[in-house]
């Protein structure tokens, strides 16, 4: 699977532990994340992540691209709600088509764990199927 990882600033300590803590799960997938996330998990893990542009950059559209062509499992968005984003709009676009594709999200880590169990038992697998894989 493709899993995004994504944080705003307040919450990349949160995505380092949840990474961390969820690495043999991880591990076994092709993980991207938007620029400087994906360094901090690369510092922070060991893990190989393919980075993309920073997020105010256009990372999350980046991203946001790869769910257009339905190239993209799942995300995992750590967002701050509390912090105004100069990138806001971008940031909704990702969600807006994570929904506009089925894509499993989650914004926290509460959920994050829950998809992350769901991954590992096999329940997100219908992306496999759904799709046609390049
Ligand atoms: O801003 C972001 C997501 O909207 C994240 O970008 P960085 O990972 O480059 O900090």
């Amino acid at each position: 699977m493709k899993i995004a990882l994504i944080a705003h600033d307040r919450k990349k300590d949160d995505l380092i532990q949840f990474v961390t803590a969820y690495k043999p799960i991880l591990s076994e997938h092709t993980l991207y994340a938007t620029g400087t996330t994906g360094q901090r998990v690369i510092d922070g893990t060991g893990l190989e992540v393919i980075r993309f542009q920073s997020g105010p950059l256009g990372g999350d559209q980046q991203i946001g691209a790869m769910i257009a062509q339905n190239e993209m499992d799942m995300v995992i968005f750590f967002r701050d709600p509390l912090t105004a984003q100069p990138h806001e709009p971008d940031v909704s676009a990702l969600i807006r088509l994570c929904d506009v594709y089925g894509v499993p999200l989650a914004t926290n880590m509460g959920t994050a764990e829950v998809l992350l169990k769901g991954l590992k038992e096999g329940f997100i697998d219908w992306r496999l199927i759904s799709k046609d894989r390049k």
